[in-house]
């Protein structure tokens, strides 16, 4: 019988550097990211497919603003970016996946639900943003992006450059869970909680409304995965493997880890806020909620990780 994986899609893997930003090539970077996993699915997994939006949504947001700038156009909310990104991202996650199966011969289809997430509106993370999103900017134009734009708050980014974030209530309950279980267990190769989910909050009389943050998707990911029973949550992201002392002369490569030790080097600060330590906390929740098995690793090396061959694997 196939396993059942969850494989998380960061939003800036999909986007390879700040000159491969269209659509087009974003289009080009999934279709590679559907090979990776179909060819996984080959060895034996049936998966659903989640996806980041930092960067996406970032890009939305921006639009609508200079539009409501320049030309009086109404502004998009956040919550209502972020919805685009679902449709827009899974649309081309499900016509990729859809293309690879007919050149492959495999009987299935993709499908994307657009998936609300439950977060608490009175969570701190609403006074405290830490999400990046959009555009890196470099250490030279980031005192005019500042004074252009009084109201932003701007963090660097892994070292990658500086990012504008907002606010990331943690994912609680995945209003679609039930429909995503049934289309599982029927075989589709899903495309759920994009971006981490359009958060939503419930109101005293039990209506749900859209709030404006951006979910991690790697939370949501955990969340799904731990309430799927997957037998794997997959992260894809930009690297091959998790590094303790990344980026520094001593750098090390962990490819085998238990959950024990991996909270050792988080409390070591081995792991950069906003990039890669929400990546490793989402790997903790799930595995703290009964998941077997965790692997952290680039699209281009899912089969080989799956195979045990690279990839950061770690264990309960
Ligand atoms: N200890 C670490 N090991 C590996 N990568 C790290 C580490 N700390 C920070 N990073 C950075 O985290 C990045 C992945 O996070 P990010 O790009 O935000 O993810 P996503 O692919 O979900 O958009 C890597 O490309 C790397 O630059
Ligand atoms: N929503 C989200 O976590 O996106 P990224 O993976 O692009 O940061």
């Amino acid at each position: 019988m196939n396993k059942l994986a969850v494989i998380a899609i960061g939003g800036n893997s999909l986007i390879s550097d700040n000159s491969h930003q269209t659509i087009e090539d974003q289009y080009n970077a999934v279709c590679e990211t559907a090979r990776s996993i179909t060819g996984m699915m080959e060895k034996g997994y049936n998966v659903i497919i989640t996806h980041g939006n930092g960067p996406q949504v970032g890009f939305i947001l921006r639009r609508s603003e200079i539009a409501t700038e320049a030309a009086g156009m109404h502004p998009v909310p956040l919550v209502s970016c972020g919805a685009d990104t679902q449709g827009a991202i899974g649309y081309q996650i499900q016509q990729a996946m859809d293309n690879e199966f007919n050149r492959r011969g495999i009987d299935k289809s993709a499908v994307t639900i657009v998936t609300q997430v439950i977060v608490d509106a009175k969570d701190s993370a609403f006074e405290n943003p830490i999400k990046p999103i959009g555009s890196f900017y470099t250490e030279e134009h980031i005192q005019k992006i500042k004074s252009e734009n009084p109201t932003w708050v701007l963090v660097s980014d892994a070292g990658r450059g500086y990012r504008r974030v907002v606010a990331s209530p943690f994912p609680k309950k995945i209003v679609e869970i039930d429909i995503i279980r049934k289309l599982v267990v029927e075989g589709y190769c899903l495309v759920a909680v994009g971006g981490g989910g359009i958060p939503v909050i419930q109101q005293d009389d039990g209506t749900l409304k859209g709030i404006d943050a951006v979910i991690d998707k790697d939370f949501a990911s955990s969340l799904l995965a731990a309430q799927i029973n997957a037998d794997v949550l997959i992260i894809s992201t930009s690297v091959p493997l998790v590094y303790l002392n990344y980026g520094k002369a001593d750098e090390r490569a962990l490819e085998k880890v238990t959950l024990h030790e991996l909270k050792q080097y988080v409390q070591e600060n081995h792991f950069a806020p906003g990039s890669m330590l929400p990546k490793i906390q989402a790997v903790i929740n799930f595995l703290e909620s009964g998941g077997k098995k965790a692997i952290i690793t680039n699209t281009e090396s899912l089969e080989a990780a799956v195979s045990g061959k690279t990839g950061t694997h770690i264990y309960p």
